[in-house]
């Protein structure tokens, strides 16, 4: 077991490096590249590793699906950060290699929405592999069984390749967040500007049922930033629902909107609370008349009295 050891999605040069080297305690942890994301989360349920860094969803792909799914499932982990980073993809190719001689790509498959026009307009012949990261395709190329790789730029050296092309990226400003994932243990005190991850199941299918579930929040004026359904594997039709709602689980209105979902779901997991990557607490939206602690407190007291007769 270390303490000090932080797993990620590997091998070196991936966007999931760059995302992890961002954190100011990286500079003192060993980094330990993993094949895949669920062994960088496996490490840290051994107990072999402190935490490990792995994408969560993709502005342009949407939800990287390995990881939601790990996180549903299995022996419980938490989210304890998040961490974005501004995505752009350079094509990668052996020295020498020129547009014309490319017959084959590779890149994780979130990556391949982000590509897409681009590819179909420059490449339209190249046949698409997916490899286990964006770095691990450019180790592909290195070795000899892909053409070029779809990577970031600051892989390239690292496996004797050269960017051909730079900048590509179909869409603007894509964006990929990543989340910071240990053992279950209290999360750090709120910052007021943090995020609450829940996944949630439902006791049963019937109409307005996810209404229902949405409400829990809406009346406690708690903003959602993240809606995302999974199947559950038990057939057609059978989903779970994680949901990032803005807020700390210490805050009443928060708490409130989980003990409700308690109350009527099935089972809710709760994935953690956590500061909002990129967001100040200045930034942080007016809270909706009735919501703040003070009036959660004040309505408490009242109760309080008026069980008590004392009104
Ligand atoms: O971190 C990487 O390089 C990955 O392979 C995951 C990924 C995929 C697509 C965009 C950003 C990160």
């Amino acid at each position: 077991m270390s303490a000090t050891r932080y797993t990620y999605l590997g091998p070196a040069g991936t966007f999931t490096e760059a995302a992890l080297r961002k954190l100011p305690e990286a500079a003192t942890r060993e980094l330990v590249p993993m094949v895949t994301v669920s062994a960088a989360l496996d490490a840290v349920r051994a107990g072999e590793a402190a935490a490990a860094l792995v994408p969560i969803e993709n502005s342009v792909e949407g939800g990287i699906t390995t990881t939601l799914d790990e996180l549903i499932a299995g022996e419980p982990l938490m989210i304890y950060r998040e961490v974005l980073l501004p995505i752009t993809f350079a094509l990668l190719v052996r020295p020498g290699t020129q547009l014309a001689d490319i017959k084959t790509v590779t890149a994780h498959p979130a990556a391949q929405t982000q590509v897409r026009n681009w590819l179909a307009a420059n490449l339209p012949d190249a046949v698409w592999e997916s490899s286990a990261s964006n770095a691990d395709g450019a180790r592909l190329v290195q070795e000899g069984r892909y053409d070029a790789a779809f990577a970031g730029e600051f892989a390239a050296a690292t496996y004797g390749l050269e960017p051909l092309v730079t900048e590509i990226h179909d869409a603007a400003n894509a964006q990929t967040r990543f989340v910071l994932v240990g053992r279950p243990a209290r999360p750090a005190a709120p910052t007021g500007a943090d995020k609450t991850s829940v996944v949630i199941w439902q006791r049963d299918d019937h109409p307005g049922a996810l209404l229902e579930l949405l409400q829990e929040f809406a009346v406690r004026g708690v903003n959602l930033v993240l809606l995302q359904s999974r199947p559950t594997g038990e057939g057609i039709g059978s989903y779970c629902f994680a949901i990032d709602a803005e807020g700390h689980v210490s805050d009443p209105r928060v708490g409130e909107a989980l003990m409700g979902l308690k109350r009527i779901c099935l089972k809710v997991r709760f994935l953690g609370s956590y500061p909002q990557a990129d967001v100040s607490p200045q930034d942080v939206r007016a809270l909706r008349p009735g919501t703040s602690d003070g009036d959660f407190a004040e309505a408490s007291d009242w109760l309080t009295r008026c069980r008590d007769g004392r009104f």
